[in-house]
């Protein structure tokens, strides 16, 4: 595992957050939060995506794997902002349970 994958995830969630407060409009970041299906459009995301996921394992196709990996990593740190979450929280949780 590449040193910095810790950094480029604090960085993806300090974009989200600057999206969440600033909601540009050419931001697709930005047009989860103002989605009219609210979090479920996030939700909707994250179970089409795990679908693709699941399928993408069982080809054996690692390229789709990590694709389909990043799309769900990336929701799924847009939903704990959503839900005033951080990153800080999921990292917790992992090292409990070291
Ligand atoms: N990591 C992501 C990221 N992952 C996925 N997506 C978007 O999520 C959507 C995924 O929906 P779909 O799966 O339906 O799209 P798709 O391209 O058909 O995907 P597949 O079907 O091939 O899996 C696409 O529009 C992607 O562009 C992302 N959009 C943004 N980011 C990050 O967020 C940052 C800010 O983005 P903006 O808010 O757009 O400025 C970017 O610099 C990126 O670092």
């Amino acid at each position: 595992m590449s040193d910095d994958t810790g950094d480029v995830i604090d960085e993806l969630f300090a974009v989200i957050e600057d999206r969440k407060a600033n909601l540009p409009e050419d931001s697709y970041t930005a047009s989860l939060f103002t989605h009219e299906k609210g979090e479920n459009a996030v939700l909707e995301k994250i179970g089409e995506e795990t679908t693709e996921l699941i399928l993408a394992a069982k080809d054996d196709d690692t390229e789709e794997l990590a694709h389909e990996s990043a799309d769900i990593v990336y929701h799924l740190l847009v939903l704990l902002s959503m839900k005033e979450m951080d990153v800080d929280d999921l990292r917790s949780e992992l090292a409990k349970r070291r």
